[in-house]
């Protein structure tokens, strides 16, 4: 069940998880298709295909047609759906991304936490490769190198990539810019490397962390974003089978009741939120709940964490939810067998220990991770320890709501260039 060298390293710091996946059949099988899907967003329009054609074949166009056309809202045509498959525990979820002239296809780690779109490539030393896809410039005929420019970029797990830019066309589940930065890695750490079906990363955070200098590259959403029939892209990711990443459009199949949104603060080029509260199993945590407890004065309240706010990034390129020492404490304080472990690196407990949920809500929408998301990989190959799935943010000022929070979840990351918001809805 677990591959020899399966075992889990916690970074100190920022955390990540590496736990060696085996190869996917999902890399393996070295050809992909991307199932096309209807164009949501395309409106069917007979006056804007007879226009089209007028204009392909160079004719005058009618007044009468022009005025048509004046009066309807042409809406914009990009929109964009891909598969997001996650590794072995959910490590990191890929999706198929199409890359220059004929196309390439390289598998990248959708990464709401950065802003490079990086990847293997012809520069990296083969000894640092190790069965990845590579991005060959020199066999697209649509690549052009960026003189001069070059990227360094350092991620929470202590993993970190450099090398040169070129810009080249890149396509997104039939969402495509001609004129993307493509960062060629010329060096990767070792968990890259041993990253085997991970060919890259395509950054979703904000362009004003993009690390290409000296001049500072787009990120894929920025670039599109304007040809987008809306400024969104959002991730449905799920629990060991894959999830989906859609941009331009939001489909109403893919969640139940509202989508609530809240207010991001991006500059500091994350999608930084609040959690309007959290709550922890089925404790009484919840205030109104409280009023049937009569307790004595004496008795120590349970923290209001009804009404405790989160504050944090949402990140997809993040395994784990990192919360705060409080929050952890209170957490695993239900999980008899619980310990926060020097030699794990971080909270573990008996794997058949049965965990309790842990909710947060935005606005009047509630999110619910069940317990069984928190359990989140075995420690070793004796599989009588695992490791949990909500960890200490180690005090670096804020949370990291990594995939463990966010697969419970429908996400629409929404930012129209002026004032960003995340949208959450439960499914
Ligand atoms: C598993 N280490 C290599 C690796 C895969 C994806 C990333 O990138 C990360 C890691 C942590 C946070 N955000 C992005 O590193």
């Amino acid at each position: 069940m677990f591959p020899p060298s399966s075992s889990i390293i916690f970074a100190a710091g920022l955390t990540g998880l590496a736990v060696a996946a085996p190869s996917s059949p999902f890399h393996k099988m070295g050809s992909f298709s991307i199932p096309q899907v209807r164009n949501a967003g395309y409106v069917r329009h007979g006056p804007t295909a007879l226009a089209r054609a007028y204009m392909k074949f160079g004719a005058a166009m009618p007044d009468s047609l022009f005025q048509i056309l004046a009066d309807f809202k042409i809406s914009k045509r990009d929109t964009g759906s891909a598969a997001a498959t996650p590794e072995q525990y959910d490590i990191q979820y890929l999706t198929p991304v199409s890359l220059g002239t004929p196309p390439q296809i390289l598998n990248l780690d959708f990464d709401s936490g950065s802003s490079d779109l990086w990847v293997f490539s012809s520069e990296t030393p083969a000894s640092q490769v190790k069965g990845q896809a590579q991005y060959n410039p020199s066999k697209s005929s649509t690549s052009k190198e960026v003189s001069g420019a070059t990227w360094d970029i350092s991620y929470g797990d202590g993993s970190s990539s450099s090398g040169n830019v070129y810009t080249d066309v890149v396509n997104v589940g039939n969402a495509t810019f001609a004129g993307q930065a493509v960062e060629t890695a010329q060096q990767v750490s070792s968990s890259f490397t041993s990253d085997t079906n991970n060919d890259g990363l395509l950054g979703l955070a904000f362009s004003t962390i993009n690390t290409v200098q000296p001049e500072q590259q787009k990120t894929f959403f920025d670039n599109i974003r304007d040809d987008l029939d809306s400024p969104v892209w959002t991730a449905d990711l799920k629990h060991n089978e894959p999830g989906t990443y859609n941009f331009g459009f939001i489909d109403d199949s893919l969640y139940t009741g509202k989508i609530a949104y809240t207010d991001v603060d991006s500059s500091d080029g994350f999608w930084m939120i609040t959690l309007d509260s959290y709550s922890v199993g089925s404790s009484t945590s919840n205030l109104s709940s409280r009023a049937f407890h009569h307790r004595p004065s004496t008795f120590p309240s349970p923290s209001d964490s009804a009404s405790t706010p989160l504050t944090g990034i949402a990140d997809t390129g993040t395994t784990l939810a990192l919360l705060p020492d409080s929050v952890c404490t209170e957490y695993y304080s239900q999980v008899s067998s619980a310990a926060n472990s020097q030699t794990a690196g971080g909270y573990v407990f008996d794997c058949d220990a049965t965990l309790p949920d842990f909710t947060y809500t935005v606005g009047s929408t509630t999110i619910t991770i069940p317990g069984e998301y928190i359990n989140y990989a075995p420690v070793d190959t004796t599989g009588e320890q695992c490791f949990g799935g909500i960890q200490s943010d180690a005090d670096i000022g804020f949370s990291i709501f990594g995939d463990i929070a966010l697969k419970a979840a429908f996400v629409v990351f929404e930012d129209d260039g002026s004032s960003p918001r995340l949208g959450f809805a439960q499914k």
